[in-house]
């Protein structure tokens, strides 16, 4: 059937294609069940696209990603390729497409699902209803400043330099995205730097201040914090957190924390979503926070919770679907409820799981939800 849905699939490398693998069986389901289909297009990127093209990602795949309502993307990287040269290594094809979608603002929710209280290295009353919202920025900061790379000094000696960069323009647009996001939530907002030690630090606390101040915001209550005491807060205390902004490096370190809170990385999506145009759309990724875990790719063992929750933010941010983006996400809560586990959330008494398997049982829980 003829739809007006793209989507394009860039499942990449490791245990990326086994968990993209899990979202064909719920876009199946939708097709059959919930007349909802998508043109679904798919394409090569990181060490697959390497393997085949000796780049991580070709033009012609970048302009389908820019072509498409939403891109799904599996997992990058890999021990064979970490030799490679910069700008065609794996991790280079998913830089791109960030910067050439202009996917500035990638919202990394943790949710603690009651199932998966004992799944956290976390004691249960710390973590017991958490929610919360990680904003990083993603389209600038050290990942993309310059100057960068190898310098040899005058008398000989070399160094190497990454450059920490922010415009006010791109801090502002990342800010935005939070205070609107936190005014359909709990209203608070911490926004996190290192105010006290980078002039990037000033500039962003600054920023933040200015905006917040500017009165379309009043409603918004805001908290500056520093990134290292943030680290230990989430772990600490996360409850108190309500949104986060940050950028783009303390943004990656600080939601790889927050997956444990969750019980696993396996546990955690991500949403990068690029402005709203004049049509009301936007361009838009989606995918899991985890890599493609090298130690356990291709043994069926991981975990495609992470994956199948993103193509949940996919139906919520990218096509308005928002019910059956809750029905994908009540089914991932059952199966969990129903003590089914892959080894990454494995606990006593539950039932181990493949990710094949995984998949399967999400979809039998779609399918009692939609009788
Ligand atoms: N978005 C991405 O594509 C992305 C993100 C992070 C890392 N990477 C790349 O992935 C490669 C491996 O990096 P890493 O080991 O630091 O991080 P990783 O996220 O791949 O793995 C970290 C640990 O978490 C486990 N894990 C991750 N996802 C899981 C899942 N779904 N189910 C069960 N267990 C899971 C792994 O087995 C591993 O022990 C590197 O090449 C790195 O650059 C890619
Ligand atoms: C693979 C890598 C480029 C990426 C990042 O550092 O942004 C990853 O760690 C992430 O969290 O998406
Ligand atoms: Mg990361």
């Amino acid at each position: 059937m003829a739809s007006n849905k793209s989507l394009l699939m860039l499942p990449g490398d490791g245990i990326g294609p086994e968990v993209c693998q899990e979202v064909r069986k719920v876009l199946d389901w939708m097709d059959k069940r919930r007349a909802v289909s998508f043109d679904v297009k798919e394409g090569l990127v990181g060490g697959a696209a390497y393997d085949a093209h000796k780049t991580a990602i070709t033009d012609e795949t970048m302009q389908d990603a820019m072509d498409a309502d939403a891109v799904l993307f599996g997992a990058v990287g890999g021990p064979q390729y970490d030799n490679l040269g910069w700008d065609v290594r794996p991790e280079a094809g998913l830089l791109r497409l960030r910067k050439e979608m202009d996917l500035f603002a990638n919202l990394r929710p943790a949710v603690t699902f009651d199932a998966l209280l004992d799944a956290s290295t976390l004691k249960q009353e710390v973590i017991q209803g958490l929610d919360i919202m990680i904003i990083r920025e993603l389209t600038a900061g050290v990942y993309f400043g310059e100057p960068r790379g190898m310098q040899t000094l005058p008398d000989g000696t070399e160094r190497c330099i990454d450059t920490q960069s922010y415009t006010k323009a791109e801090i502002e647009r990342v800010t935005e995205v939070a205070f609107d996001l936190a005014r359909k939530r709990g209203s608070k907002v911490h926004s996190v730097e290192k105010a006290n030690v980078m002039k990037t630090g000033v500039f962003w606390r600054q920023t933040v201040s200015e905006l917040h101040k500017s009165g379309k915001y009043d409603d918004i209550e805001l908290h500056h914090m520093y990134a290292d005491n943030c680290g230990m807060q989430l772990v600490r205390n996360p409850k108190q957190f309500d949104v986060i902004v940050t950028d783009n490096l303390f943004g990656d370190m600080l939601s790889d924390v927050a997956a444990m809170l969750t019980g696993s990385l396996g546990m955690l999506p991500s949403a990068s979503l690029g402005a709203v145009d004049e049509f009301g759309r936007r361009k838009a990724l989606y995918e899991p926070v985890h890599g493609s875990a090298p130690d356990i790719a291709g043994q069926g063992m991981a975990n495609p919770l992470a994956m199948l929750l993103s193509f949940a933010m996919t139906l919520r941010y990218s096509f308005d679907l928002q019910e059956d983006a809750d029905l994908l996400e009540q089914a991932a809560q059952a199966v969990l409820s129903r003590g089914i586990r892959t080894g990454d959330i494995m606990a006593a008494g539950a039932e181990k799981v493949s990710t094949a398997q995984m998949g399967d049982a999400v979809c039998e829980e779609l399918d009692k939800r939609a009788a």
